[in-house]
Protein backbone atom coordinates (compact mmCIF):
# COMPACT_ATOMS: atom_id res chain seq x y z
CA UNK A 1 0.00 0.00 0.00
CA UNK A 2 1.15 3.36 -1.05
CA UNK A 3 1.21 7.05 0.37
CA UNK A 4 -0.96 7.63 -2.89
CA UNK A 5 -3.94 5.52 -2.23
CA UNK A 6 -7.22 6.85 -0.79
CA UNK A 7 -9.55 4.89 1.49
CA UNK A 8 -12.93 6.39 1.59
CA UNK A 9 -15.65 3.86 3.58
CA UNK A 10 -18.72 4.43 5.27
CA UNK A 11 -19.45 2.71 8.42
CA UNK A 12 -23.84 2.15 8.73
CA UNK A 13 -24.14 1.42 12.34
CA UNK A 14 -27.02 -0.10 13.45
CA UNK A 15 -28.61 2.08 10.23
CA UNK A 16 -30.11 -0.06 7.60
CA UNK A 17 -32.49 -3.66 7.61
CA UNK A 18 -31.28 -6.18 4.88
CA UNK A 19 -34.21 -5.33 2.23
CA UNK A 20 -33.13 -1.08 2.97
CA UNK A 21 -29.28 -2.32 2.63
CA UNK A 22 -29.44 -4.21 -0.15
CA UNK A 23 -30.94 -1.47 -1.98
CA UNK A 24 -28.11 0.95 -1.26
CA UNK A 25 -25.76 -1.70 -2.15
CA UNK A 26 -27.55 -1.89 -5.85
CA UNK A 27 -26.94 1.87 -5.96
CA UNK A 28 -23.40 1.39 -5.32
CA UNK A 29 -22.31 -1.37 -6.95
CA UNK A 30 -22.03 0.49 -10.59
CA UNK A 31 -19.98 3.18 -9.19
CA UNK A 32 -16.42 3.16 -10.11
CA UNK A 33 -14.22 5.76 -8.09
CA UNK A 34 -11.67 7.69 -9.14
CA UNK A 35 -8.20 6.55 -9.80
CA UNK A 36 -6.38 5.85 -6.41
CA UNK A 37 -9.54 5.52 -3.99
CA UNK A 38 -10.25 2.23 -2.80
CA UNK A 39 -13.96 2.24 -1.10
CA UNK A 40 -15.63 0.39 1.51
CA UNK A 41 -18.65 0.04 3.44
CA UNK A 42 -19.62 -1.93 6.49
CA UNK A 43 -23.41 -2.84 6.70
CA UNK A 44 -24.64 -4.28 9.74
CA UNK A 45 -24.23 -8.61 10.40
CA UNK A 46 -27.81 -9.18 9.25
CA UNK A 47 -26.72 -8.04 6.05
CA UNK A 48 -23.37 -8.85 5.39
CA UNK A 49 -23.84 -11.77 3.30
CA UNK A 50 -26.49 -9.90 0.86
CA UNK A 51 -24.42 -6.71 0.23
CA UNK A 52 -21.47 -8.86 -0.19
CA UNK A 53 -22.86 -11.06 -2.42
CA UNK A 54 -24.42 -7.78 -4.36
CA UNK A 55 -21.01 -5.84 -4.29
CA UNK A 56 -18.93 -9.15 -5.59
CA UNK A 57 -18.08 -7.63 -8.64
CA UNK A 58 -17.73 -3.95 -8.12
CA UNK A 59 -14.19 -2.35 -6.62
CA UNK A 60 -16.38 -1.48 -3.22
CA UNK A 61 -15.00 -3.50 -0.51
CA UNK A 62 -17.42 -4.84 2.45
CA UNK A 63 -16.21 -5.14 6.09
CA UNK A 64 -18.10 -5.81 8.71
CA UNK A 65 -18.13 -3.34 11.95
CA UNK A 66 -17.14 -5.80 14.80
CA UNK A 67 -16.41 -9.34 15.61
CA UNK A 68 -15.17 -11.50 18.01
CA UNK A 69 -12.27 -13.63 19.23
CA UNK A 70 -12.61 -17.05 19.09
CA UNK A 71 -13.54 -19.10 16.01
CA UNK A 72 -16.82 -20.69 17.62
CA UNK A 73 -17.98 -21.75 20.59
CA UNK A 74 -20.46 -21.01 23.28
CA UNK A 75 -20.08 -17.40 22.60
CA UNK A 76 -24.30 -16.34 22.81
CA UNK A 77 -24.71 -13.30 20.40
CA UNK A 78 -20.76 -13.26 18.92
CA UNK A 79 -20.12 -13.26 15.39
CA UNK A 80 -16.35 -14.99 14.31
CA UNK A 81 -13.80 -14.07 11.86
CA UNK A 82 -14.50 -17.13 9.82
CA UNK A 83 -18.25 -16.36 9.31
CA UNK A 84 -17.39 -13.25 8.09
CA UNK A 85 -15.40 -14.16 5.65
CA UNK A 86 -17.81 -16.65 4.88
CA UNK A 87 -20.12 -14.26 4.19
CA UNK A 88 -18.07 -12.61 1.42
CA UNK A 89 -16.84 -9.45 3.72
CA UNK A 90 -12.89 -8.80 3.62
CA UNK A 91 -12.27 -6.08 5.80
CA UNK A 92 -13.91 -5.63 9.78
CA UNK A 93 -13.40 -2.55 11.92
CA UNK A 94 -12.12 -3.16 14.96
CA UNK A 95 -12.40 -1.52 18.53
CA UNK A 96 -14.61 1.40 17.16
CA UNK A 97 -15.29 4.63 20.21
CA UNK A 98 -19.13 3.14 20.38
CA UNK A 99 -18.15 -0.40 21.15
CA UNK A 100 -15.08 0.94 23.54
CA UNK A 101 -17.76 3.21 25.38
CA UNK A 102 -20.83 1.08 25.49
CA UNK A 103 -20.22 -2.67 25.13
CA UNK A 104 -16.67 -2.16 27.49
CA UNK A 105 -13.90 -3.43 24.35
CA UNK A 106 -10.60 -2.69 25.83
CA UNK A 107 -7.20 -1.92 24.44
CA UNK A 108 -6.20 -6.02 25.28
CA UNK A 109 -9.58 -7.31 24.02
CA UNK A 110 -8.90 -5.30 20.50
CA UNK A 111 -5.62 -6.81 20.37
CA UNK A 112 -7.29 -10.10 20.55
CA UNK A 113 -9.53 -9.21 17.59
CA UNK A 114 -6.95 -7.46 15.18
CA UNK A 115 -4.99 -10.76 15.44
CA UNK A 116 -8.34 -13.45 15.09
CA UNK A 117 -8.97 -11.19 11.71
CA UNK A 118 -5.82 -11.24 10.40
CA UNK A 119 -5.54 -15.15 10.80
CA UNK A 120 -8.67 -15.71 9.23
CA UNK A 121 -7.21 -12.99 6.05
CA UNK A 122 -9.92 -10.20 7.44
CA UNK A 123 -8.37 -6.81 6.75
CA UNK A 124 -8.65 -5.24 10.63
CA UNK A 125 -9.79 -1.42 10.20
CA UNK A 126 -9.27 -0.50 14.01
CA UNK A 127 -10.49 2.61 15.45
CA UNK A 128 -8.39 4.74 18.13
CA UNK A 129 -9.93 7.85 19.38
CA UNK A 130 -9.48 10.30 22.31
CA UNK A 131 -12.13 11.12 24.41
CA UNK A 132 -13.17 14.59 25.27
CA UNK A 133 -11.45 14.91 28.67
CA UNK A 134 -8.79 13.44 27.31
CA UNK A 135 -7.96 15.95 24.52
CA UNK A 136 -9.06 18.88 27.30
CA UNK A 137 -6.02 17.36 29.43
CA UNK A 138 -3.93 17.40 26.44
CA UNK A 139 -3.21 13.90 26.56
CA UNK A 140 -4.68 12.73 23.42
CA UNK A 141 -1.49 11.65 21.82
CA UNK A 142 -0.62 9.55 25.00
CA UNK A 143 -4.01 8.07 24.45
CA UNK A 144 -3.78 7.13 20.48
CA UNK A 145 0.17 5.72 21.18
CA UNK A 146 -1.11 3.98 23.73
CA UNK A 147 -3.73 2.27 21.89
CA UNK A 148 -2.23 1.59 18.72
CA UNK A 149 0.73 -0.44 20.46
CA UNK A 150 -1.43 -2.30 21.90
CA UNK A 151 -3.67 -3.18 19.37
CA UNK A 152 -1.21 -4.57 16.69
CA UNK A 153 1.21 -5.72 19.44
CA UNK A 154 2.87 -9.24 17.92
CA UNK A 155 1.95 -8.56 14.59
CA UNK A 156 4.51 -9.64 11.81
CA UNK A 157 5.31 -7.04 8.91
CA UNK A 158 3.05 -9.02 6.30
CA UNK A 159 0.33 -8.60 8.98
CA UNK A 160 1.62 -4.79 9.34
CA UNK A 161 0.82 -4.58 5.87
CA UNK A 162 -2.92 -5.56 5.60
CA UNK A 163 -3.81 -2.91 8.73
CA UNK A 164 -5.89 0.06 8.62
CA UNK A 165 -6.30 3.00 11.43
CA UNK A 166 -8.48 5.16 11.58
CA UNK A 167 -8.40 8.51 14.36
CA UNK A 168 -11.66 9.30 15.18
CA UNK A 169 -11.75 11.60 17.95
CA UNK A 170 -14.55 10.99 20.49
CA UNK A 171 -15.75 14.22 20.82
CA UNK A 172 -16.03 14.49 16.80
CA UNK A 173 -18.47 12.01 16.38
CA UNK A 174 -22.16 11.60 15.97
CA UNK A 175 -24.70 14.62 15.60
CA UNK A 176 -23.41 15.67 18.88
CA UNK A 177 -19.39 16.04 17.90
CA UNK A 178 -17.90 19.19 16.24
CA UNK A 179 -15.42 18.06 13.39
CA UNK A 180 -11.69 18.50 14.33
CA UNK A 181 -10.07 21.33 13.05
CA UNK A 182 -7.50 19.95 9.81
CA UNK A 183 -4.07 22.04 11.27
CA UNK A 184 -4.87 19.61 14.70
CA UNK A 185 -5.86 15.98 12.24
CA UNK A 186 -2.52 17.29 10.70
CA UNK A 187 -0.66 17.34 13.96
CA UNK A 188 -1.61 14.27 15.23
CA UNK A 189 -1.40 12.22 12.15
CA UNK A 190 2.14 13.19 11.62
CA UNK A 191 2.76 12.39 15.40
CA UNK A 192 0.81 8.80 14.86
CA UNK A 193 3.14 8.43 11.67
CA UNK A 194 6.22 8.68 13.60
CA UNK A 195 4.22 5.88 15.95
CA UNK A 196 3.48 3.59 13.43
CA UNK A 197 6.97 3.85 12.07
CA UNK A 198 8.11 2.61 16.23
CA UNK A 199 5.52 0.15 15.99
CA UNK A 200 6.72 -1.64 12.45
CA UNK A 201 10.11 -1.15 13.38
CA UNK A 202 12.55 1.31 12.26
CA UNK A 203 13.52 -0.98 8.88
CA UNK A 204 10.09 -1.48 7.83
CA UNK A 205 9.07 -0.50 4.56
CA UNK A 206 5.25 -0.85 5.29
CA UNK A 207 3.11 2.58 5.59
CA UNK A 208 0.24 1.68 7.58
CA UNK A 209 -2.86 3.70 6.33
CA UNK A 210 -4.19 6.17 8.79
CA UNK A 211 -7.80 7.44 8.41
CA UNK A 212 -9.91 9.95 9.75
CA UNK A 213 -13.21 9.86 11.10
CA UNK A 214 -15.46 11.86 13.13
CA UNK A 215 -18.15 14.67 11.38
CA UNK A 216 -16.92 14.01 7.59
CA UNK A 217 -19.01 15.68 5.49
CA UNK A 218 -19.25 17.51 1.95
CA UNK A 219 -18.16 20.63 3.73
CA UNK A 220 -14.56 19.21 5.27
CA UNK A 221 -13.91 16.34 3.66
CA UNK A 222 -10.96 17.91 0.55
CA UNK A 223 -9.52 19.66 3.91
CA UNK A 224 -8.76 16.20 5.33
CA UNK A 225 -7.73 14.25 2.54
CA UNK A 226 -5.27 16.86 1.29
CA UNK A 227 -3.43 16.76 4.16
CA UNK A 228 -0.02 14.50 3.42
CA UNK A 229 -0.17 12.62 6.76
CA UNK A 230 -3.76 11.51 5.96
CA UNK A 231 -4.89 8.62 3.82
CA UNK A 232 -8.84 8.77 3.63
CA UNK A 233 -11.82 8.96 5.83
CA UNK A 234 -14.25 6.85 7.44
CA UNK A 235 -17.45 8.52 7.47
CA UNK A 236 -20.21 8.19 9.50
CA UNK A 237 -24.18 9.76 9.07
CA UNK A 238 -22.65 12.18 5.55
CA UNK A 239 -22.50 9.09 3.89
CA UNK A 240 -25.73 6.70 4.71
CA UNK A 241 -27.09 7.88 1.36
CA UNK A 242 -25.23 6.38 -1.40
CA UNK A 243 -25.82 9.20 -3.87
CA UNK A 244 -24.41 11.27 -1.00
CA UNK A 245 -21.54 8.99 -0.37
CA UNK A 246 -20.61 8.60 -3.88
CA UNK A 247 -21.11 12.30 -4.24
CA UNK A 248 -18.27 12.83 -1.32
CA UNK A 249 -15.69 10.32 -3.30
CA UNK A 250 -16.40 12.02 -6.15
CA UNK A 251 -15.36 15.46 -4.82
CA UNK A 252 -12.00 14.28 -3.59
CA UNK A 253 -10.82 13.14 -7.34
CA UNK A 254 -8.73 16.15 -7.91
CA UNK A 255 -6.92 15.83 -5.05
CA UNK A 256 -5.94 12.05 -5.32
CA UNK A 257 -4.66 12.54 -8.59
CA UNK A 258 -2.80 15.05 -7.26
CA UNK A 259 -1.56 12.49 -4.96
CA UNK A 260 -1.35 10.16 -8.17
CA UNK A 261 0.80 12.33 -10.51
CA UNK A 262 3.11 13.50 -7.61
O1 LIG B 1 -18.26 7.00 13.97
C1 LIG B 1 -17.87 7.47 12.94
C2 LIG B 1 -18.16 8.86 12.57
O2 LIG B 1 -19.54 9.06 12.49
P1 LIG B 1 -20.10 10.46 11.97
O3 LIG B 1 -21.57 10.26 11.86
O4 LIG B 1 -19.43 10.73 10.65
O5 LIG B 1 -19.72 11.50 12.99
C3 LIG B 1 -17.15 6.64 11.95
O6 LIG B 1 -16.81 5.40 12.50
C4 LIG B 1 -17.94 6.39 10.75
O7 LIG B 1 -19.06 5.67 11.11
Amino acid sequence: MDQKTVWIGTNWKMNKGPAEAVAAARALAAFRPPEGVRTFVNPPFTSLKDVSAVLQDSPMIVGAQNMFWEDSGAWTGEISAPMIAECGASMVVIGHSERRQHFGETDWTVNLKVRAALKHGLRPLVCIGDTLDEFEFGVSQETLARQAKIALHELSQEDFARVLIAYEPVWAIGAAGRPAEAPFVSQIHTKLRAVMQDITGPDSTVRIPLLYGGSVSQTNIRDYVALPDVDGVLIGRAGWEPADFMKLIDSVSTLVSARVDA
